[in-house]
């Protein structure tokens, strides 16, 4: 089980979350968002921590020259594409990447996964109109693909995840990974260091009792 805490806006925040255990630290290149980070920021924390977690910027829609503006300043090891991105507009960096995909009602999550062949994996986040993530909402973990379904593709659970429902979480959507960012939060932007390392702990230990459910439904 990976975990990565997403809405890094200080050198703070991601000392505490890599010291938690977090393999990934998100930062959101989203300037309506909260937890927006510039590049001066952005780099400054790209500095202090260690090589050895995985840095990913988080866009929505932006325009490929902002992208890449980011990428000439701060050395991130994965792009997470939040909004309408298509594959296209995706892999044109030439960097790993992972897809968010908004859990609508009526979105079918394994042919919405077709559509980015070339991601490394699919971050389901839950759907809000208007707003394209940070929701603190939950969506109904039963919708996350499981066996031939998945394919094994690598996916991120998000959405209102918390240290107070992430074993339930994992228990259900069996992922290879969790993303929180709100649920681990004092105020927006800003961490709660008990939250982190309460929601870390508890997601290591739902994999570890949660390893044999995953057996079970892969049928292996
Ligand atoms: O965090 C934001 O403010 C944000 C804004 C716009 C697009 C995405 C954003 N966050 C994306 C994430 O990866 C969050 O971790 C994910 O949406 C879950 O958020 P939360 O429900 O607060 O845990």
């Amino acid at each position: 089980m990976r975990v990565k805490i997403c809405g890094i806006t200080s050198v703070e925040d991601a000392r505490l979350a890599v010291d938690a255990g977090a393999d990934a630290l998100g930062m959101v290149f989203y300037p309506p968002s909260p937890r927006h980070v510039s590049l001066e920021q952005a780099a400054e924390i790209a500095r202090a921590v260690t090589p050895f977690v995985v840095l990913t910027g988080l866009f929505v829609d932006a325009h490929p020259q902002e992208v890449e503006q980011v990428l000439a300043q701060v050395p991130l090891n994965l792009l997470q594409f939040h909004g309408n991105e298509t594959a296209a507009y995706c892999r044109q960096f030439h960097r790993p990447y992972i897809k968010a995909l908004r859990m609508k009602p009526e979105l079918n999550p394994s042919e919405a996964m077709s559509a980015y062949p070339d991601a490394r994996g699919y971050l389901l986040d839950a759907y809000r109109k208007g707003v394209p993530g940070g929701t603190g909402d939950t969506f109904d973990w039963q919708r996350v693909p499981q066996g031939r379904e998945r394919n094994d593709r690598q996916v991120i659970l998000a959405g209102g995840l918390n240290p107070a429902n992430v074993t339930q979480a994992i228990s259900a959507a069996v992922p290879d990974a969790v993303d929180v960012s709100g649920g681990v939060e004092a105020a927006p932007g800003r961490k709660d260091p008990d939250k982190v390392r309460e929601f870390v702990r508890a997601a290591r230990a739902a994999a570890t009792s949660g390893a044999s459910s995953n057996a079970l439904i892969q049928g292996v």
